[in-house]
């Protein structure tokens, strides 16, 4: 887990300062600035039916901010539904939805990016008629305030946005390290590049918590470390959060701060990647099955 530097006056302790010692006790002082503050996404209580099945039963979960915090469990726990409750895709029945301590209501898909938030799906979602760096676009053009009149009539404003939006997407196929494929139409390329086009996407609209659903499926050992690398990356350059859906325990293990442990529609276990892999409800949950 990150934790934030405190800047600490040290003061010397002396005969005269442990003579005051009592007083200062008595001396309110600051919040601690190491404290990591509210978490970037907090879900209480959900739960989800659909039919007669219950998906989320009273779930749990807290992003805590500058860290990755992984959902997993075996198949039909709940992972995707949940991640759909955190995207605004499936309104739960119960349970509250926090950003940053404020309240949501009601969370809307399109409400993300407004939120500073950004997600990936399993399906890319990639549109294939326009090249990868116009996809990128897409994702950036949150930060766009002309609109689409002022770009139609061609104004000054509109014309610099459409730089600046050009030279961020292009910045963020750089940093991906996908540049070279700019110009290029995503069906044209392989599986490994492609995820990365829809990560760029997401980083493109510049969030400050990136959900990622199933960001490992369909990538080869090599492709899933640098995934690895690439998200812890975001976390320690910049302070990003991010909320993880992955089946593969051994890239959980290796990049999330915390993890959540769902199954049958319920939290079983929540801690670090230690705590977790020896817990008893999670072993016998994955009764069969390797958990690193
Ligand atoms: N739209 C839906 N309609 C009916 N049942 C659903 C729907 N979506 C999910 N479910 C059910 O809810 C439960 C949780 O499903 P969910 O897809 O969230 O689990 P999961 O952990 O993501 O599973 P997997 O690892 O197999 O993708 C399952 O029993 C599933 O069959």
């Amino acid at each position: 887990m990150r934790i934030l530097c405190a800047r600490t006056k040290v003061v010397p302790v002396t005969a005269r300062g442990a003579a005051r010692s009592a007083a200062l006790s008595e001396v309110r002082l600051p919040p601690s600035t190491s404290a990591p503050g509210p978490p970037a996404l907090e879900l209480r209580g959900i739960t989800v039916t659909f039919g007669g099945i219950t998906a989320l039963s009273d779930v749990d979960l807290a992003v805590t901010p500058g860290t990755v915090h992984g959902v997993i469990g075996p198949n039909g726990a709940g992972k995707t539904t949940l991640f759909n409750v955190a995207c605004g895709f499936v309104v739960p029945e119960r349970g509250a939805i926090s950003r940053r301590g404020d309240r949501l209501e009601r969370l809307h898909p399109h409400d993300l990016a407004g939120l500073g938030m950004a997600r990936t799906l399993q399906g890319l979602g990639l549109f294939d008629r326009v090249t990868v760096l116009e996809n990128v676009l897409v994702g950036a053009d949150r930060h766009a305030r002309t609109g689409f009149l002022g770009s139609l009539l061609g104004l000054p404003r509109a014309a610099r946005e459409e730089r600046e939006l050009r030279e961020r997407a292009t910045d963020v196929l750089d940093r991906l390290e996908i540049g070279a494929y700019a110009a290029r139409y995503p069906a044209s390329l392989p599986y490994p590049v492609r995820k990365r086009v829809a990560l760029a996407r997401a980083l493109a609209a510049e969030p400050d918590l990136l959900l990622l659903d199933e960001p490992a499926s369909g990538l080869g050992a090599a492709d899933m470390d640098e995934l690895g690398d690439l998200v812890r990356g975001l976390v320690s350059d910049r302070a990003m959060s991010v909320m993880l859906v992955e089946h593969h325990m051994d890239l959980v293990m290796r990049v999330c701060d915390e993890i959540t442990v769902l199954d049958f529609g319920r939290r079983i276990a929540h801690g670090t990647p230690d705590e977790v892999r020896h817990d008893p409800a999670v072993l016998a949950a994955y009764l069969g099955e390797e958990v690193d």
